[in-house]
């Protein structure tokens, strides 16, 4: 791609993104131009990647064919109202926030404007990242598989209708946390019963790998694997018994709905 691909504010999203967009060598890193108020941000992705960096986001505004809007959802209002008499005429718009909508978008800028709405996941760190994506009427078929390559160049990615991108977030944008704390508690499980802090980090990481890998590669239903793994009257089903004792898919339901809804509530707060 010869686009020029801008990224305003540079935190751990667009670190993790512009590391896998030059590991798969989609543009040459002299396409790719990083804002940030923060210095010490930008310093450490010029002197790492070799890509350009600007202080001021109406200069990358007015070079970048590609904007992907990387800050905090609450500063959004701010940052487009900076940049919106800047933009190329053509440009498209990348949002990875949780809670801010196409129309939300199209609001701010005041004028008609091409949107893809996106929702990645921190995975993206390591090239196994989860991206929900949709776009508004003004992106052509070409372009969406623009924007789709970029976000490929760090995992996976599904077009998906707007009305579910809430679901999205708690889904995939969300879920790493959830997953995070089911491996933390494992693992403190485990040191309790004598084994050490890094070997039970290692061991439950690695079978939670293994066993959304069996998910993704076998297509099978998740209750026939984890039936696979209970052997009658053995080790596997006190487990999952005492599980459900403590309601534990329930919780896990419970708190993704709970994520959704916050979803949608910022949504209709944050214009
Ligand atoms: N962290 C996560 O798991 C996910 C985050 N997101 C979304 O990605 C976006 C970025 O999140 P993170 O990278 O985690 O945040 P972050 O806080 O690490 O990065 C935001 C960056 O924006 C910079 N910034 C602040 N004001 C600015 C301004 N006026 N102009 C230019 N830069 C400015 C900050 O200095 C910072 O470097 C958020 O909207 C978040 O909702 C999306 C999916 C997952
Ligand atoms: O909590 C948040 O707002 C962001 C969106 C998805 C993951 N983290």
């Amino acid at each position: 791609m010869d686009k020029i691909i801008g990224f305003i504010g540079c935190g751990n999203m667009t670190k993790a993104m512009i590391g896998g967009i030059i590991k798969s060598n989609l543009v040459n890193p002299k396409n790719l131009i990083i804002s940030d108020i923060h210095k010490k941000n930008l310093d450490f992705v010029s002197n790492k990647y070799n890509v350009k960096t600007v202080n001021d986001n109406k200069e990358l505004a007015k070079k970048s064919d590609i904007i992907v809007l990387a800050i905090k959802p609450n500063i959004y209002n701010l940052v487009i109202d900076e940049i919106k008499d800047f933009v190329k005429k053509d440009v498209i718009i990348v949002t990875i926030a949780a809670g801010k909508s196409i129309n939300n978008v199209e609001i701010e800028f005041g004028k008609d404007i091409k949107i893809v709405r996106t929702m990645p996941n921190t995975p993206v760190f390591v090239g196994e990242g989860m991206t929900g994506i949709c776009y508004n009427d003004k992106i052509s078929k070409e372009e969406l598989e623009e924007v789709v390559g970029i976000f490929k160049c760090f995992g996976k990615t599904e077009i998906i209708d707007e009305k579910l991108m809430d679901v999205v977030v708690s889904t995939s944008g969300s879920s790493p946390a959830y997953v995070f704390m089911f491996i933390e508690a494992m693992a403190d499980a485990a040191v309790l019963d004598g084994m050490s802090r890094d070997k039970a980090y290692k061991m439950a990481a690695q079978s939670v790998l293994g066993a959304a890998k069996m998910v993704l590669e076998t297509g099978k239903h998740p209750g026939e694997l984890k039936d696979m793994v209970c052997s009658p009257g053995g080790t596997t089903i006190e487990a999952v018994i005492s599980l459900e004792e403590d309601a534990f898919r329930a919780s896990v339901i419970k708190a993704m709905r709970k994520c959704t809804q916050k979803s949608k509530e910022m949504a209709k707060t944050t214009i």
